[in-house]
C-alpha cells in the first residue's frame, strides 16, 4: 500500500479529564441550588426594606446560573484534530484543488499598506503548487497607496518566494521573519543571499512607508503601471468606479520568479462604491471577491484572512485540505476554522486579547458539540458551500477526476469584464447577501454565515495546530478593545434575537447541544444587566444598611463561599493551564467585568434601539497601529484611557460609586461594632472591596496619573458627579 489508501487524513481525539470536569459541574450545581433555596426562603417580607433589591439579586443569580450552564455545556466534550499531511501528499499531491485567498483591507491609515502586503506575501508563499494559488486583495479604502504597495509586493514576491523555499523560512511574512531571524552564518554564499534579501525587503518597506507618509504617488512611480491611471478620476474613497488590476497572471508563462518557477496569481480589487448604495462592510467585500475570483481563477477552496493576520505556518493550506479531501468525512465538511491568535500580546495581556480560553477550550467544545462557528479570519471554505449549496449524501467529490476550468481570456479582457461583478448594482434583485455568499445586515457577518452553512447540513471543523496558522494584531487600547467587543456582542445578540437564531433557523437542522453552545456566544450582550445589577445594588444597599447576603456566622454562607471559590479556582486553573499567568488571569477578570459593564451594555442597548427602528448596525474597524507613546504604555501594560467616551464614564462612575459605598459601609459597621452589625454585611463588604481592588487602574487613571493615557478631566468630573448623585439618591 504505497499510498496508504484507506488510512484517514485526520484523526479526532477527545479531551482527557472529563470526569473531573463533570464532578466540578455537579458540585457547582448543588451549590447553586442551595443558594436558590436560601434566596427563596429568606425573601424579606413586604414591609421590610430591601425586598425588591433582594428579588433583583435573585433574578441576577438566576441569570448567572443559566449562563454558567451554557459555559459548562460548551465544555462537556471538547475534541482536538490532528492531520496527516504526509498521507495527503502521497495520495493527492498532483490532484490538489485550486485555492483562492482573500485578504481584506479597508483603510490605509489604520491598516498600513506595509502591513497589508506582508500578509499578502505570507499567503503567496504557502507551501503549495503556485499555479493552484491565487491571492486577491480587496481594498475597501480604494487607496492608491495600497495599490502601490501591492505593486511593490508583486515584484518582491519574485525574490521572496524562492528565498522562502530555499531557506525554509517560517513565518513567511518578511517583516515577522526578519524581526526575529538570525543571519545564517554557515555558508558564506547563503549568508550573502540572506543579507541581500533582507536589504531588498527593508528598501521596499522604506519606499512604501515614505509614500504612505507623503500620501501620494510620485510621477515616476505613476508611470510604472497602467493601474495608477484608475485614480486619475477617483472622487473619494466612498465614491468611485471598480478598480480591478491583475498584478500577476499565474497563467502567463513569463510570470516567473527569479528561479524560473511560476508565481501565484495576484489581484487587486477595489469594488465600486457610491454614496447611495450600502456597501455592507466586509461581507460586501467578500461577496464581490467571490464573484470576481470565480471568473479569474475559480478556486475550489477559499481562504479568508484579515489584512493583519499573516500566515505563520506555510503548511496551513495542506492542513486544511486534509479535512476536505478525507475519503470518509471530507464530503461533509463545509469549512475549516483556525483560531485567531495574535503576535502583539504582552506577558500579562492587560486587555485579555489572547482569546486563549476561547481557542483552547470553547471552540474545541463547540467542535465536539457539532462544529465551531465561523469567526472570520483564518477560515477555509469550499466555494460552492459559501455560495449557498445544501448538503446531501451525493456531495462526494472525486478529487482525482476534477478538471479545472481553463480561463481563456487575456488579462485586459478579464479586467474589463469582471468590473461589472464588483459594481454597486450587481447584487440588486439577486440572492447575494441573503442565500448566496456572506450574509448582510449583521456586524458579525462571519458568525451568521457560518451558522447558516451549518443549518444547510454542513459540518465545520476547528483546527488548532501547535505552530499557529495565523497571527494578527490585537487592539492596544482599552477603548479599542471595548469597541471591538461591542461590535461582536451586538452582532451576536442581533442573531439571537432574529429569525436566524439557532433555535429558529437551527431547529432540527443542527444538534440541540450545538444550539445551546451557540447561545453561549450569542448571549454575551445579555450578561450586562445582571452584572451591572451586581456591581451597583449590593454596594448601594451596603451604604444604606440593607443586608442582602447571609450573616458570616450563618451556615447559609457556605454555599456562597463554596460556589465563588470553586468557580473562580476552576477558571484560574483553566487559564493558567492554557499558558496564562496569574496576573494575566486577574487582568482577564477585570476585562470580563469591563466588557460586561460597557461593551455588552451598549451592544444590548443598540439592539433594542435597532429593533425599535432607531439605529442601524455599523462596523467600526479596529486600528492596527498606534502612536509611539500609546504603544509604549501598551508594552508596559499600563491601561490606556486617554479619550473621553461614555464607556469610560460608566466604568469610572461605578468604580467611584463602589469606593464611596465601601467607605460609607465601613463607617456604618464600625459605628455599630458592639451590635455585631459587621456580621450581616461581611459578604457585601467583601464584594465591594473586590470591586475596588479590581478597579485600581481606574482610580490611578482618574487621580494619580499625569500621562496622556490617563482619564480625561471631563470623564473624571462627570463620574464624580454621577457617583455622588447615585449615593445621595440611595440614601434619600
Ligand atoms: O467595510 C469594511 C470593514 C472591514 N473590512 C475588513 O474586515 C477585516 C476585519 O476588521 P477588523 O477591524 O480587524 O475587525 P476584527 O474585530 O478584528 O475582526 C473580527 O471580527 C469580524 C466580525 O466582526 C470578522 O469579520 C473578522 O474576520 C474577525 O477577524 C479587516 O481586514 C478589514 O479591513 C472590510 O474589508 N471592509
Ligand atoms: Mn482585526
Amino acid at each position: 500500500m504505497g499510498d496508504n489508501n484507506g488510512l484517514p487524513l485526520f484523526v479526532t481525539k477527545s479531551a482527557k479529564g472529563r470526569i473531573l470536569f463533570q464532578l466540578y459541574a455537579i458540585l457547582i450545581c448543588v451549590g447553586v441550588c442551595l443558594i436558590f433555596l436560601y434566596r427563596l426562603s429568606h425573601i424579606p417580607r413586604r414591609e421590610e426594606a430591601g425586598r425588591w433589591a433582594w428579588i433583583g439579586l435573585f433574578l441576577s443569580e438566576l441569570w448567572f446560573s443559566f449562563y454558567w450552564f451554557l459555559t459548562t455545556f460548551v465544555r462537556l466534550n471538547p475534541i482536538y484534530r490532528y492531520t496527516f499531511k504526509d498521507r495527503l501528499s502521497l495520495r493527492y499531491e498532483k490532484f490538489f484543488p485550486s485555492i483562492d485567498i482573500f485578504v481584506c483591507t479597508a483603510d490605509p491609515t489604520i491598516e498600513p499598506p506595509a502591513m497589508v502586503i506582508n500578509t499578502v506575501l505570507s499567503v503567496m508563499a504557502y507551501d503549495y503548487p503556485p499555479e493552484k494559488l491565487s491571492v486577491y486583495l480587496s481594498d475597501d479604502g480604494g487607496s492608491v497607496l495600497t495599490f502601490y504597495a501591492m505593486l511593490e509586493a508583486s515584484r518582491f514576491s519574485k525574490i521572496w518566494l524562492p528565498f522562502c523555499k530555499k531557506f525554509k523560512v517560517e513565518p513567511r511574512s518578511p517583516e515577522a521573519y526578519f524581526r526575529t531571524a538570525v543571519e545564517p552564518l554557515g555558508e558564506p554564499a547563503m549568508a550573502k543571499e540572506w543579507t541581500s534579501v533582507k536589504k531588498l525587503y527593508e528598501d521596499m518597506k522604506k519606499r512604501i512607508e515614505t509614500t504612505t507618509k507623503l500620501g501620494l504617488i510620485s510621477e515616476e512611480i505613476y508611470q510604472e503601471h497602467k493601474g495608477f491611471k484608475e485614480w486619475t478620476w477617483l472622487a473619494s474613497k466612498r465614491d468611485h468606479q471598480t478598480i480591478l488590476q491583475i498584478l500577476i497572471d499565474g497563467r502567463d508563462p513569463n510570470a516567473v520568479d527569479i528561479e524560473g518557477q511560476s508565481l501565484p496569481t495576484l489581484v487587486y480589487l477595489a469594488r465600486e462604491k457610491r454614496p447611495q448604495y450600502h456597501h455592507n462592510f466586509k461581507a460586501g467585500a467578500m461577496n464581490a471577491l467571490l464573484r470576481v475570483s470565480s471568473k479569474i481563477s475559480d478556486g475550489l477552496i477559499i481562504l479568508n484572512v484579515d489584512c493583519d493576520m499573516y500566515s505563520n505556518n506555510s503548511e496551513s493550506v495542506r492542513d486544511a485540505i486534509c479535512f476536505f479531501m478525507d475519503e470518509e468525512e471530507g464530503h461533509k465538511v463545509g469549512f475549516v476554522q483556525f483560531p485567531q491568535t495574535f503576535e502583539n500580546l504582552t506577558k500579562n495581556d492587560v486587555y485579555s486579547s489572547s482569546l486563549n480560553v476561547i481557542n483552547e477550550v470553547e471552540l474545541p467544545g463547540l467542535d465536539g458539540n457539532g462544529g465551531p462557528c465561523y469567526i472570520g479570519s483564518g477560515c477555509f471554505h469550499r466555494r460552492e458551500i459559501l455560495c449557498g449549496k445544501n448538503y446531501s449524501k451525493e456531495c462526494k467529490v472525486d478529487w482525482k477526476r476534477l478538471t479545472k476550468r481553463e480561463v481563456e481570456q487575456s488579462i485586459s479582457v478579464l479586467e474589463e469584464t469582471c468590473k461589472v461583478l464588483a459594481s454597486c448594482t450587481y447584487e440588486e434583485n439577486t440572492q447575494w447577501g441573503k442565500e448566496m455568499g456572506l450574509k448582510y445586515g449583521c456586524p458579525v457577518e462571519d458568525i451568521i454565515t457560518g451558522l447558516a452553512i451549518q443549518c444547510r447540513g454542513w459540518r465545520s471543523i476547528y483546527f488548532n495546530p501547535k505552530r499557529k496558522g495565523f497571527l494578527g494584531v490585537a487592539p492596544t487600547t482599552l477603548l479599542q478593545s471595548l469597541v471591538q467587543h461591542k461590535r461582536w456582542s451586538e452582532g451576536d445578540f442581533q442573531i439571537f434575537a432574529s429569525r436566524y437564531s439557532p433555535f429558529v433557523m437551527g431547529y432540527k437542522k443542527i444538534p440541540l447541544k450545538l444550539q445551546f453552545s451557540y447561545c453561549y456566544f450569542l448571549l454575551w450582550a445579555a450578561n450586562c444587566l445582571a452584572t451591572l445589577y451586581y456591581v451597583v445594588v449590593p454596594s448601594l444597599c451596603l451604604l444604606r444598611g440593607i443586608s442582602l447576603f447571609p450573616e458570616i456566622s450563618n451556615s447559609w454562607v457556605l454555599p456562597f463561599a463554596f460556589v465563588i471559590f470553586v468557580h473562580r479556582a476552576y477558571s484560574l486553573g483553566e487559564f493558567v493551564f492554557f499558558g496564562g499567568t496569574l496576573q494575566g488571569w486577574w487582568n482577564d477578570q477585570r476585562m470580563w467585568l469591563y466588557k460586561r459593564m460597557t461593551s455588552y451594555f451598549f451592544g444590548f442597548l443598540d439592539n433594542i434601539l435597532r429593533l425599535l427602528g432607531f439605529s442601524k448596525s455599523a462596523f467600526v474597524i479596529t486600528a492596527k497601529v498606534a502612536d509611539d507613546d500609546v504603544s509604549q504604555r501598551y508594552k508596559q501594560e499600563i491601561m490606556e484611557f486617554g479619550a473621553s467616551s461614555p464607556m469610560f464614564t460608566i466604568l469610572a462612575t461605578l468604580a467611584l460609586l463602589n469606593a464611596f459605598c465601601f467607605i460609607g459601609g465601613l463607617m456604618r459597621v464600625i459605628a455599630d461594632v458592639e451590635n455585631l452589625v459587621w456580621e450581616r454585611f461581611t459578604l457585601q463588604i467583601l464584594l465591594c472591596g473586590m470591586l475596588i481592588f479590581i478597579n485600581l487602574p481606574i482610580y490611578q487613571g482618574l487621580f494619580l496619573r499625569k500621562d496622556n493615557g490617563s482619564m480625561p478631566t471631563s470623564v473624571t468630573c462627570q463620574s464624580i458627579m454621577f457617583a455622588i448623585l447615585a449615593c445621595a439618591l440611595s440614601l434619600y
